[in-house]
């Protein structure tokens, strides 16, 4: 039986992916909230749905399996005792003021029919209208929410990361999305497909922050792995010790220091990979770029600044004998801006020279197709709204070798 999990590369055909489709979480999205809840607008939900459901028929049509993170949450909860401890762990991790709330949600889920209504409410958050314990009741604030919504989920690229056969269950930056690696520790725990034989790389306990969208399979043995608002270059020292003692091949990690912008908040928005020697890069990263070099040194690990460009580095330690790096626009910093802020960067490689794509990034696109990429483009004009494009929404669970 091959393994659950299988992704050394970015570009290998992929097989098996992760999604989640946004719900009722987008819409407790309110614009006095936004930039603690990490968005900066309220998309369209119904809209945003049709989106997403065109980017699943742009996979499926090419014969990936597409699996729904709240399905598979769902089909976690395999018995009584692990839903009681899920709710147990979710309500502690809420934020909620008063015991009884805390009574009454808890009454409120238990209550809900099926475990796919749970988990969805889960997601969805609880406005304070819908407890009966608070009627009447006055707050100092006027704010809704008895717990907070979870709008970033459908970027499933970030709360856990699969590298090899093993996954990293992240720590996130924020803690509006450090609740939502709850359903990856329960679903690579619990659930059937993916309980046994699957390394956990990380945890959602550790003390340093690593999101998956600054973690790149670049080949069997090197990973790329941002440094920026998101991740520390601690948690990357940390992973890379569990990497390498986990025997699966990975011997080197490029640390590439892209600063601390938000617009600039995971590498993959301004680099990925596309093709066996292609790569998206947004212009305004390359100039001056930091690059370290982690690998085995004894029993510890030893970091070191690379002084070679990262197109020189790619070559060497990818082997490549030509390295093409496709600027965001080609390069233009007024269209690369505009480009990159709706992700035009963040592209998902479905097969080597394959991608698919937001419509809206019209130069970019032209450019990949210029060098040879095929390129699936999905509308996103919604989904976009929170910062994200289609290899945020997305963590691939099987890639085929190449
Ligand atoms: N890999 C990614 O770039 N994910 C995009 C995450 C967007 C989300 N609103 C966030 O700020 O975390």
């Amino acid at each position: 039986m091959s393994k659950p999990i299988n992704v050394y590369s970015e570009i290998g055909p992929l097989k098996t992916v992760v999604v989640h489709r946004p719900g009722k979480e987008l819409e407790n999205l309110m614009p006095d909230h936004l930039d603690r809840l990490l968005f900066d607008d309220i998309p369209f939900l119904a809209d945003a749905q049709k989106e997403h459901d065109q980017f699943k028929e742009v996979l499926e049509e090419k014969g990936i399996e597409v699996l729904y993170l709240e399905d598979l949450a769902t089909e976690a909860l395999t018995d009584n005792l692990i839903k009681e401890a899920f709710i147990d762990e979710y309500l502690s991790e809420a934020n909620i003021e008063t015991i009884e709330e805390t009574n009454e949600i808890r009454q409120l889920l238990e209550k809900l029919p099926t475990n796919r209504e749970l988990i969805d409410k889960t997601i969805e958050g609880v406005r304070r209208e819908e407890l009966t314990s608070l009627a009447g009741v006055k707050f100092e604030n006027d704010y809704p929410f008895a717990i907070d919504p979870m709008p970033n989920l459908y970027f499933t690229r970030d709360p856990f990361a699969t590298i090899g056969s093993g996954v990293s269950i992240n720590r996130m930056y924020a803690t509006t999305r450090r609740r939502e690696t709850i359903y990856g520790n329960y679903i690579f725990t619990y659930h059937p497909r993916f309980k046994e034989d699957v390394p956990m790389l990380y945890g959602r306990d550790q003390a340093t922050s690593i999101e998956g969208g600054d973690i790149l399979v670049l080949s069997k043995e090197v990973l790329a792995i941002g440094i920026s608002q998101r991740t520390d270059l601690e948690s990357i020292k940390r992973l890379s010790r569990t990497i390498f003692a986990s025997d699966q091949g990975f011997n080197r990690v490029l640390g590439i220091d892209i600063g601390k912008e938000r617009k600039f908040m995971h590498l993959d928005t301004v680099f990925t990979m596309i093709d066996h020697d292609k790569f998206t890069i947004h212009p305004e990263i390359e100039t001056n770029l930091k690059v370290y070099t982690i690998t085995q040194a004894g029993d510890d690990i030893s970091v070191t600044e690379e002084r070679e460009s990262l197109e020189n580095l790619l070559a060497s330690y990818l082997k490549l004998d030509n390295v093409q790096l496709i600027p965001c626009a080609g390069g233009n910093i007024t269209d690369a801006a505009r480009e990159q802020w709706n992700d035009g960067t963040n592209t998902l490689t479905i097969a080597p020279g394959e991608v698919v794509v937001y419509n809206r990034n019209t130069v970019t696109n032209k450019k990949l197709r210029e060098a040879g990429i095929k390129v699936h483009e999905i509308p996103g004009s919604e989904l976009v709204r929170g910062r994200g494009g289609p290899r945020c929404m997305s963590m691939p669970i099987y890639r085929e070798e190449i």
